[in-house]
């Protein structure tokens, strides 16, 4: 078995009557993509927080290579790419690229951040003068800059035009490939049909269906040639009485 990236234990989140997160418990194995999908208010940016080591659980427990969240993003393990992360405005993209290297202590260097991240031609850009999808593009390439052993990644592609969006999956598979940990949360399903090696799906704080993308669909009850959307609504609109089971591919053989 692989080392683990990623172990959340019991971990719950409320925001007054809101259970945000609901007793989750979560295991990623090193070298996988994983794929966290779930409707508005589901609770994956929760999640995505508090596994960052950003927000504190209310309970449970959370390690990201075996050692505190926070410790191991500090130690350039981890990169995020969050959806509301601001950059100092005034500052240019490379000085963005910059400023997120020297938080490190093994930093990959400018030029290669710069291209993987599609921003070649955008180095002289202030960052409060970019596109929504180039502002995308600049998040991407200050969560690379540590060189992670793992991604997390929260609604990434927002924003991106088509051929970003191709340019930004081509360099998450390649990373992928080098033996790295993806956690992307999304409402763009075919991404995730498209990328990822076990998809989890949230409701209401709690896991309701894990497993890779064809064992997603067998779960939910539709075909194999099936949309994952259509899997997704099958999954995530039906009867919670009592709570949501988690459905997984162990539980349905
Ligand atoms: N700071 C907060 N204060 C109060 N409620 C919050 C706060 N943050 C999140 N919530 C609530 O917690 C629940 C989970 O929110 P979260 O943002 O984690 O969901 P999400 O799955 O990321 O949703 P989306 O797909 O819309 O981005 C929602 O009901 C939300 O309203």
């Amino acid at each position: 078995m692989n080392a683990v990236a990623v172990h959340l234990s019991r971990v719950t989140r409320c925001f007054g009557a809101v259970r945000a997160v609901d007793d989750l418990d979560l295991t990623i194995e090193a070298g996988t993509v994983v794929a966290l999908l779930g409707p508005n208010g589901a609770g994956k940016t929760t999640t995505i927080s508090i596994m960052l080591g950003l927000a504190a659980p209310d309970a449970g427990t959370v390690t990201l290579f075996d050692r505190p969240a926070a410790d191991a993003v500090r130690a350039g393990r981890a990169g995020a790419m969050l959806q509301d992360a601001g950059f100092v405005p005034g500052a240019t993209v490379r000085d963005v690229v910059d400023l997120a290297r020297a938080l490190y202590p093994h930093p990959l260097d400018t030029e290669s951040i710069l291209a993987t991240a599609g921003l070649e031609g955008l180095a002289s850009r202030r960052v409060d003068r970019l596109s929504a999808g180039e502002t995308q593009r600049a998040r991407f390439a200050f969560a690379l800059a540590g060189d992670p052993d793992l991604l997390v990644l929260d609604e990434p592609t927002t924003g991106m035009d088509v051929a970003a969006r191709q340019r930004f999956w081509t360099a998450i598979r390649a990373y992928a490939a080098d033996d790295h940990t993806v956690l992307f949360s999304t409402h763009q399903l075919h991404e995730a049909d498209d990328v990822a090696d076990r998809v989890v799906v949230l409701t209401a704080g709690r896991i309701v269906a894990d497993g890779p993308p064809a064992e997603i669909r067998a779960l939910a009850g539709v075909g194999t040639s099936a949309s994952l959307d259509a899997a997704f609504l099958a999954l995530t609109t039906g009867p919670v009485a009592g709570g949501p089971a988690t459905r997984t591919a162990e539980t349905e053989h």
